[in-house]
């Protein structure tokens, strides 16, 4: 299936919500540039008709813009040479018992196209794939177990006749997996654990690896105690990249279940791992495991970026990826070898740096500074930086090739963390922890907004922001940066120096992703607002510290009962 990637090459359609299967995020329309983004104003605007937390963003393909909205997920497919008529919508019948079980709000971060088809992960675990010109349903599987407290809320991706799906439920013990189903059929093709049995995670013991060695028989297995990886959380919720001359796939895997740490001695393999994937057979041709034995929450399973550039004087082919840790990682996509491992939050603490010596025992790992180590029942740990919520948590950032720079919209965030004695029950909470969080000491913003570069580690430029930001961002050709902020502004700035350049207030706070399309010969800039996911709820609900309450358990029966304000998709263009 060589027509994705041609596809992702024209410009003016938007057809995978990374962008490309490289996770770019990036646009080659250069009709709006940093010199008169100032004058962008909006074109028109479409309300979803559903409450709270909107993430994700529309494609484009064909002149028509499929948005897709949260629980009950909902999606449109609107023309637009027929000023935005709606040309079809689906509505699945889904039991809202499920509500209660989204760990951190009922988002959705999108649809896929294929082979003439949308595919939609509901939030009940349903994989739909509809007919993208009637809505018509295709076919339709049930990826997991919502008894056991395991949800959807990842974008699929279609790799040639496949169509991937993750998982959702680390805060209630799901076992992580990774599915691949037959683009026409909906037929099961691998399914991938990433805690158990070398068969069942299809790993090969001597043919996968870590930093260059095997991992060796039963990895996973032997890092766990007894029978805990069975509810060892490790879920899939990310965003999956690919590599068509390689034929991997790239995801992560998110916490170990429980939160408190003491209740799982070892590794907790492969927890907060990043896969390299066969497409065709799921095997794991190598891992990386970011956060050994997680006593702070931070899911790795952010989006990996794939670029080509040069380290050190080699070009490489590389992977880069900044972890909800707080370090932002440059590996050679390859073979997994680690090259750069820096923090991209100079407030990180919680370990002192990853240990790059490698001839050290401990290369690769990070130095866990001990008075923040959570391992310890019943004790309140001050200070930890970053919070659960990680420097960055699923926002996905965006590379610029002109600019050879990321841009990461991030959390500037700290916390207590108090761990407790948990028991498992399915389909309850399996959380084992309070936390609070709050901004770093004596700072009272609590994100910002930053250019990367992942060739030497260091922040280019940064911008502060009141709160987090919780959306994705878009680099385009014209020299402009867009992102969008939880007050509910879609900001742009200058990708050289970070200046802002424009910025236009939405009706709600945005936690979506920024997309770019060209229609009739004119450039449009896109984002949903509706206010939500884990950041966002707080706020919403009228509260000054968009964090507050949250991470405690009773977080999670609160988020049941919220409401947030309704979505809307505002298309800007220039006059
Ligand atoms: O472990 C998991 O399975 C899981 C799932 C999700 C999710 O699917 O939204 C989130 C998290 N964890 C999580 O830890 C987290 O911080 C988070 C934030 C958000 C969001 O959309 O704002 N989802 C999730
Ligand atoms: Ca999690």
């Amino acid at each position: 299936n060589d027509e994705l990637i041609k596809m992702s090459q024209n410009p003016k359609e938007w057809v995978m919500p990374t962008g490309n299967y490289a996770n770019h995020r990036y646009s080659q329309l250069k009709q709006i540039t940093s010199d008169n983004v100032a004058n962008l104003q909006v074109a028109w605007t479409f309300s979803t008709g559903v409450l709270r937390g909107h993430e994700g963003g529309p494609l484009m393909i064909g002149d028509v813009l499929y948005v897709h909205g949260p629980f009950p997920n909902p999606v449109f497919a609107l023309d637009l040479k027929n000023d935005g008529r709606i040309l079809w919508k689906y509505e699945p019948k889904q039991d809202p018992n499920v509500i209660p079980i989204m760990c951190c709000d009922t988002v959705n971060r999108g649809v896929a196209y294929g082979d003439g088809k949308i595919f939609l992960y509901q939030a009940d675990t349903t994989l739909v794939a509809l007919d993208a010109k009637t809505g018509k349903v295709v076919w339709s599987v049930k990826n997991g177990d919502t008894s056991k407290g395991e949800t959807g809320t990842s974008a699929p991706m279609v790799v040639k006749d496949k169509v991937f799906v993750g998982n959702s439920g680390g805060e209630f013990g799901v076992r992580g997996s990774m599915t691949a189903y037959d683009i026409k059929t909906g037929k099961q093709a691998w399914r991938a654990y990433s805690v158990g049995p070398d068969s069942e995670m299809l790993i090969d013991p001597q043919k996968t690896t870590e930093l260059g060695k095997p991992v060796g028989s039963d990895s996973s297995l032997k890092s766990w105690e007894g029978d805990q990886w069975k509810i060892g959380g490790s879920t899939t919720w990310g965003w999956y990249s690919y590599d068509p001359e390689l034929n991997l796939v790239y995801y992560g895997s998110a916490n170990p279940g429980t939160w408190n740490p003491s209740q799982r001695p070892g590794d907790n393999k492969w927890s907060m791992t990043i896969f390299a994937r066969d497409v065709d057979s799921g095997m794991a041709r190598w891992v990386y495991q970011m956060t050994p034995h997680d006593e702070w929450d931070y899911d790795g399973v952010n989006e990996m970026i794939l670029v080509d550039q040069t380290v050190g004087g080699t070009p490489r082919k590389l992977l880069v990826h900044f972890d909800r840790n707080g370090f932002a990682y440059t590996l050679d996509r390859t073979n997994g070898e680690l090259l750069v491992a820096e923090k991209y939050d100079p407030v990180v603490n919680w370990a002192t740096k990853v240990d790059m010596d490698k001839s050290s025992k401990t290369y690769g790992r990070p130095l866990v500074d001990s008075k923040y180590s959570t391992q310890r029942e019943d004790v309140n740990v001050k200070g930890i930086c970053p919070a659960a919520l990680g420097t960055k948590d699923q926002q996905p950032a965006a590379f610029s090739p002109e600019t050879g720079l990321f841009y990461v919209p991030t959390n500037h965030v700290c916390m207590d963390y108090e761990p407790f004695k948990v028991n498992y029950t399915a389909g309850q909470p399996y959380v084992g922890a309070t936390l609070s969080m709050y901004p770093p000491r004596g700072e009272d913003h609590m994100g910002n907004f930053i250019a990367w570069d992942a060739r030497t580690g260091k922040i280019v430029w940064s911008n502060k922001e009141q709160f987090s930001v919780w959306s994705g961002a878009l680099a385009t050709a014209g020299n402009v940066v867009f992102y969008g902020t939880l007050e509910g502004h879609l900001k742009a700035v200058d990708a050289k120096t970070g200046k802002e350049l424009y910025k236009f207030k939405t009706p709600s706070g945005i936690i979506g992703n920024v997309i770019t399309y060209e229609q009739s010969g004119k450039q449009y800039v896109a984002i949903l607002s509706g206010v939500g996911g884990w950041a966002g709820i707080g706020l919403a609900a009228g509260l000054t510290e968009p964090t507050a309450g949250l991470g405690a358990v009773g977080g999670y029966a609160a988020l049941s009962n919220f409401t947030a304000l309704g979505g809307q998709l505002t298309v800007f263009s220039l006059p």
